[in-house]
C-alpha cells in the first residue's frame, strides 16, 4: 500500500500552468495550420486572378496588335488607289505592295504580306513566306469581312486577311502578318512576367497531351527552359492547357498555358511563367511573424492568467496544507495559517468558501474532538469509578462477614461468596453444583424455608426474611438469620439474592444479657428482679391456689467478716456453697434468689400450713450448722431467716420483702442462726431501722447532702471528658452515708424528686463555674426512675439550666434502663425531649436491668454504662468478659458510645481498650472527688495519660 509519504507530490498550479500551456500550445498550432491554409489559400488564389490577369493583358496585346494589322491592311490598298487611281489594277497592286513592303519591314508594322486572287491564286508573297489554308480566302471573300488568324509553322504569324475590291469588283484577298516579337516584349514589360510561345510538333503521338513544346519564343530562356521541361515530365498537361505550380530547386513557380486565339486547335500555346517564391516566402514570414505575435500574446496571456490564479493557488495550497493538519488536531495551527478573520466580505469567491469552511471545520472538529476528549475521560472516569465501584462491591462481598449468595429461579446457587465459602467449608464450584436448600441446613426449618422462597419465586414477596440454623464447617450449628430479595436482572429473568447473618453469637450474648438481667452471676440464682416478678406472679396464682405463700429472707450471719478477712474470692465461694445449700433444701418446690450481698431470699407456695414453711426454713438453718471448706479454710457462718406471708404480711411484693427482711433482722437481733416470722411488733423495730426516713426529710433543709465528682476519662486523649455527680449524705451523727443506703429509702418515700432536683441544679452551677474556668467536660447526673415519671423533671432541668447558664449539650443525665423500660410509653418522648433541648443521655448500670433489645435502638441515648458488676468480671470471669464486650459490639452497632465505670485495675482497662472502650470511670484513676479537689485532678489527668 503506497502511504502519504512515498506518494509524489505534483502541484496543481503547475499542473495547470502545463494544461494551460498544453492548450495553448493546440490552439496555437491550430491557428497556425488555419492561418497556414488560409494564407497558401490567398496566395493561390492571388495567383490564380494574377495569371488570369496576365492572360487578359496578353489577349488586349494581341487584340491590339490585330487592330493595327487591319488598319494597315485597310490602307494599303487605298495607298494604291491614291497612287493609281480608279484604274487600278491587280499589277498594280502587286507593284505598289513591293513598293511600300520595305518600309512596313522597317518600321516593324509588317513581317509579312501576301495578294490572292478571288480564286486563291497568290500574286505575291513578300516577306516570311506561309502556307494560307485555301477556306481563308474563300471565307474572307465570302464574308466580305476581315479575318483574323494566327499560324504557326516555321514561325508564328498573326494575319490579318481583308478582301481587296476594284470598284464593285473583288479581285481578292490582301493578307498581312505579323511576327509575336512586339506582343512578347510588351507582355514581358507589362506583367513583369516570361511569356514564351510553343507549338506541338505534328505527329506526335498522343495529340491530346501535351508531352514536347517546340519553343517559338521564350524570355529569360535559358532558366525557363528547364522548367518548361520539369512541367512536361511532371504533369500530364490537357490539350487545353491549364495553370500548373511547380517547385524548383527550392522555388515555385506558375506556369501558365493558353492556346492563342484564333490559332489552330492543339497546336500553340502561350507560355507565361511567374516564380512565386517571394511571395510564398513573404506569406511564410507573415504567417511566422504573426504566429510569434499571437505565441507571445498566449503566453503573456497565460503568464497573466496564472498571476491571476495566483491567490486562488495560494488559497487551495493552504487549505491543501492545512488539511492534512486537522488529522493531527492542530486546529490552531490551521486556523493560523488560513487566518482566522481573513475574509473577502462581499466578493467572497468559492475558494474564500472553501477556506472559510476549513476554519469552521477546525472549529468544529475541535469541539467535537474537545467534547469527545471530555466524554472519554468522563467514561474514563466513570469506568474508573465503576471498576472502583466493583471492586469495593467484590471486597465487601468477600468481607462482609455474612454469607451472600445468588440463586436462580430453580433455587441452584450461581454464586457464594468467601466468607459463605469459609463458613460452610465448600468451595464457590461446590456450591454451584447444589440448589440452596441442599446446603447443609437444620432438616426442621427446610420445609417452612423452600415454601417462602417458593412465595419469592412467584413474585408472592418481594423479600423474606427466616432465622434458620445451618451446621458450619467445623460442625458447628449456627444460628443464621436469612435474608431473601428478588434480584431485579435484565431480560425479565428472576434471581435471587440470598444474605445470611451469623446471629449465633449475638443472640448467645442477647440470651446471656437476658440471663443477667435476671440472675445473680455469682450464684447463677435469680436476682431482685426475677425474684420479684416470680413473686407477683405467685400472689396473682394465689387466689386459684391453696395453700400457704410465703418468702423467706436469708442473710449469712458472718458473712462480712469472712470477706474482710479472708478476701473477696472466699466470699464468693461462700456465697456460692451458701446458694447450693439452700437450693439443695428447697429442690424445685420454691424459687431461691439473691438478693445483693449475702441477702439470699426463698419463695415457697402452696405449703398446707405454716409448720411446713418453718420445716424448710429449719432444714436451711441446719444446713448451715455445717461448716465450709473453702481455699483451705474452714469457715463457720449460721444463717438467719425472717419469714413473712401472704396476706398476712403483705399483699405485694414489697411489703413482703420488707416483712421478711424485718423478720430477719429481728432473727439477727435475736442471736442470729434462728428463723423468725414477722409480727406487728416488729413495726416498731422497723421504725426505728427506717428512722432515716425523717432525717433524709430534713437533710435537703439542714443542707447534709454533699455532691462528689467522679472523672470519666477518654483513654484515647488522657483527657477528662466528663464526671458524674455522685450523692453523698454527710449525716449528723452517723457520718457519710453512701447513697446506696439512702437513695432506695428516698425513692421509697417519694423524696427522690426534690433530692434529685438539688443535684440538678448544684451540678450545674458547678459545671458552669468549671466550664468558665476553662474545664469543658460535661456532668453526668444520675435521675430516679421516680423522677423520670414526674411531671416536674422537664421544668426542673430548664430551670437548672437557666439559673447556671451551662450549656446543654454539657449536661449528661444518667438513666437507668430498668426503670424506663417499665413504662416506655411515657419515659421515651420524655427522653427524645430531652435531646432536643440539647441533652445529651447516657444508660446507666447497663445488662443488669436488661429487658428488650428493640427497645434499645427505640431510646435516644448517646452512652452506654457498662455496670461495674461486668467490669469486675474481666481477667476472672469469660463469661462477664464476653458481657462486656457484647455490650461494647451493641453500642457500636447502635452508634452509641461505651462507657465503663468500676474500672479498678490496670488490666481491666487494657481489655476494655483493647475492645474498642475508651471512656473509663473508675478507681484506677479516681475514686468521686470533693468539688474542690476536682480542678487539680483535671488539669493534671492529661499528663499522667499520656505517660501510660
Ligand atoms: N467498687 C467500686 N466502686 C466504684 C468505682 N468507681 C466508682 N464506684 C462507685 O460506683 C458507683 C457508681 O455510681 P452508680 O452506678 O450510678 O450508682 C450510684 C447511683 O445509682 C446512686 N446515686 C448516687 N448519687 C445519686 C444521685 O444523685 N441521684 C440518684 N438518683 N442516684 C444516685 O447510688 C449509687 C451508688 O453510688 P456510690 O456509692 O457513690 O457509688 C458509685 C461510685 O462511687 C470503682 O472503681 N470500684
Amino acid at each position: 500500500m503506497q502511504t502519504s509519504k512515498e506518494r509524489s507530490f505534483f502541484s496543481l498550479r503547475w499542473k495547470v500552468f502545463i494544461n494551460l500551456m498544453l492548450v495553448l500550445a493546440v490552439v496555437h498550432l491550430g491557428y497556425g495550420f488555419y492561418s497556414y491554409y488560409q494564407l497558401t489559400k490567398r496566395v493561390e488564389q492571388e495567383r490564380g486572378q494574377a495569371a488570369e490577369r496576365d492572360l487578359a493583358i496578353l489577349e488586349g496585346l494581341v487584340d491590339s496588335s490585330y487592330d493595327r494589322l487591319v488598319e494597315v491592311a485597310e490602307i494599303i490598298p487605298k495607298f494604291v488607289e491614291e497612287m493609281k487611281g480608279k484604274s487600278v489594277t491587280a499589277e498594280d497592286y502587286v507593284a505598289a505592295l513591293d513598293d511600300f513592303f520595305p518600309g512596313f519591314l522597317l518600321n516593324g508594322s509588317l513581317d509579312a504580306v501576301y495578294l490572292y486572287d478571288s480564286f486563291g491564286g497568290a500574286y505575291n508573297k513578300l516577306g516570311i513566306k506561309i502556307q494560307l489554308p485555301v477556306n481563308v480566302i474563300s471565307g474572307v471573300l465570302d464574308a466580305e469581312e476581315p479575318v483574323r488568324y494566327f499560324h504557326c509553322r516555321e514561325d508564328c504569324l498573326r494575319f490579318v486577311a481583308v478582301p481587296v475590291r476594284l470598284g464593285e469588283e473583288s479581285i481578292g484577298v490582301l493578307v498581312v502578318g505579323r511576327a509575336l516579337h512586339d506582343i512578347i516584349l510588351d507582355f514581358k514589360s507589362q506583367s513583369g512576367r516570361d511569356i514564351g510561345l510553343a507549338v506541338q510538333p505534328r505527329g506526335t503521338p498522343n495529340s491530346a497531351r501535351l508531352w514536347k513544346l517546340d519553343l517559338k519564343y521564350l524570355t529569360q530562356k535559358t532558366e525557363n527552359i528547364t522548367l518548361l521541361n520539369k512541367l512536361v515530365n511532371q504533369f500530364n498537361i490537357p490539350a487545353e492547357g491549364g495553370i500548373f505550380e511547380l517547385d524548383n530547386n527550392g522555388r515555385s513557380y506558375q506556369i501558365v498555358l493558353e492556346p492563342p486565339q484564333g490559332a489552330e486547335a492543339e497546336r500553340a500555346y502561350w507560355i507565361l511563367i511567374d516564380e512565386n517564391t517571394k511571395r510564398y516566402e513573404e506569406a511564410r514570414q507573415d504567417l511566422l511573424h504573426e504566429l510569434f505575435i499571437s505565441g507571445v500574446g498566449l503566453l503573456i496571456a497565460a503568464i497573466a492568467q496564472l498571476a491571476f490564479l495566483r491567490a486562488p493557488f495560494r488559497t487551495i495550497s493552504d487549505v491543501s496544507e492545512a488539511l492534512p493538519l486537522l488529522a493531527n488536531s492542530a486546529f490552531e495551527e490551521i486556523r493560523k495559517r488560513l487566518g482566522i478573520n481573513n475574509r473577502s466580505g462581499f466578493f467572497e469567491d468559492e475558494l474564500d468558501l472553501l477556506k472559510s469552511s476549513t476554519v469552521d471545520l477546525s472549529y468544529k472538529l475541535e469541539r467535537l474532538e474537545t467534547s469527545l476528549l471530555e466524554r472519554a475521560q468522563n467514561l474514563t472516569e466513570r469506568s474508573v469509578q465503576l471498576e472502583a465501584e466493583r471492586d469495593l462491591v467484590t471486597s465487601l462481598l468477600d468481607t462482609a462477614e455474612a454469607i451472600i449468595i445468588t440463586q436462580d429461579d430453580n433455587g441452584r446457587v450461581e454464586t457464594l461468596n468467601r466468607f459463605g465459602q469459609q463458613v460452610l467449608g465448600i468451595s464457590e464450584s461446590e456450591a454451584k453444583m447444589m440448589g440452596f436448600l441442599e446446603l447443609n441446613h437444620e432438616t426442621g426449618s427446610l420445609p417452612q424455608h423452600r415454601q417462602l422462597l417458593a412465595h419469592l419465586i412467584e413474585r408472592k414477596e418481594h423479600k423474606v426474611q427466616m432465622e434458620a440454623s445451618i451446621r458450619s464447617s467445623n460442625g458447628q450449628m449456627l444460628q443464621i438469620s436469612w435474608l431473601h430479595s428478588v434480584l431485579s436482572v435484565p431480560g425479565g429473568d428472576i434471581r435471587v439474592l440470598t444474605i445470611g447473618l451469623d446471629l449465633t453469637e449475638r443472640m448467645h450474648a442477647e440470651k446471656r444479657l437476658v440471663w443477667m438481667a435476671n440472675h445473680d452471676p455469682l450464684t447463677a440464682l435469680p436476682n431482685r428482679l426475677l425474684f420479684t416478678e416470680k413473686v407477683d406472679e405467685a400472689i396473682k396464682r394465689y387466689q386459684e391456689k391453696n395453700g400457704i405463700l410465703a418468702i423467706l429472707f436469708c442473710d449469712l450471719d458472718s458473712f462480712k467478716d469472712v470477706n474482710d478477712s479472708l478476701g473477696h474470692p472466699v466470699g464468693d465461694e461462700l456465697l456460692q456453697q451458701a446458694a447450693e445449700r439452700i437450693q439443695n433444701i428447697i429442690c424445685n418446690d420454691g424459687v431461691l434468689a439473691r438478693l445483693g450481698g449475702d441477702e439470699f431470699t426463698v419463695l415457697l407456695e402452696g405449703r398446707a400450713n405454716i409448720r411446713e414453711i418453718e420445716n424448710v426454713a429449719q432444714h436451711i438453718i441446719r444446713a448451715f450448722r455445717q461448716s465450709f471448706f473453702i481455699d483451705g479454710y474452714e469457715i463457720f457462718s449460721t444463717i438467719s431467716i425472717g419469714i413473712s406471708l401472704h396476706p398476712d404480711h403483705g399483699d405485694n411484693v414489697t411489703s413482703l420483702i420488707q416483712h421478711a427482711d424485718v423478720a430477719m433482722f429481728d432473727a439477727k437481733e435475736s442471736g442470729k442462726n434462728q428463723l423468725r416470722f414477722y409480727h406487728d411488733e416488729q413495726g416498731s423495730q422497723r421504725y426505728e431501722r427506717f428512722s432515716l426516713v425523717n432525717d433524709l426529710r430534713r437533710a435537703l433543709e439542714k443542707d447534709e447532702f454533699r455532691i462528689f465528682y467522679q472523672p470519666q476519662i477518654d483513654t484515647r486523649t488522657g483527657n477528662v471528658m466528663g464526671v458524674e455527680a455522685l450523692l453523698r449524705w454527710q449525716h449528723s451523727e452517723a457520718g457519710m452515708i453512701s447513697p446506696a443506703k439512702f437513695i432506695p429509702l428516698a425513692e421509697e418515700q417519694g423524696l427522690i424528686v426534690p433530692i434529685g432536683e438539688w443535684v440538678l441544679r448544684e451540678s450545674c452551677r458547678m459545671g458552669k463555674i468549671w466550664h468558665d474556668q476553662g474545664m469543658d467536660f460535661r456532668i453526668g447526673v444520675n435521675i430516679a426512675g421516680q423522677q423520670i415519671m414526674h411531671e416536674s423533671l422537664m421544668g426542673t432541668v430548664q430551670t437548672a439550666l437557666d439559673e447556671s447558664g451551662i450549656r446543654p449539650h454539657l449536661l449528661d443525665l444518667e438513666v437507668t434502663e430498668n426503670f424506663l423500660l417499665k413504662q416506655p410509653e411515657i419515659t421515651i418522648p420524655k427522653l427524645h425531649k430531652f435531646r432536643e433541648m440539647g441533652l445529651s443521655l447516657s444508660m446507666d448500670d447497663f445488662g443488669t436491668g436488661f429487658s428488650s433489645l428493640s427497645y434499645l435502638k427505640k431510646l435516644p441515648i448517646n452512652t452506654l454504662k457498662i455496670d461495674q458488676s461486668f467490669v469486675r468480671d474481666i481477667g476472672s470471669d469469660p463469661e462477664g468478659e464476653a458481657i462486656v464486650k457484647a455490650i461494647i459490639v451493641l453500642a457500636k452497632s447502635l452508634g452509641l458510645e461505651a462507657l465503663a465505670e468500676g474500672v479498678e485495675t490496670s488490666e481491666q482497662l487494657s481489655y476494655l481498650r483493647t475492645h474498642g472502650c475508651h471512656l473509663i470511670q473508675g478507681y484506677y484513676f479516681s475514686r468521686p472527688l470533693p468539688a474542690e479537689e476536682l480542678p487539680d485532678f483535671v488539669m493534671n489527668q492529661a499528663v499522667e495519660i499520656s505517660f501510660e
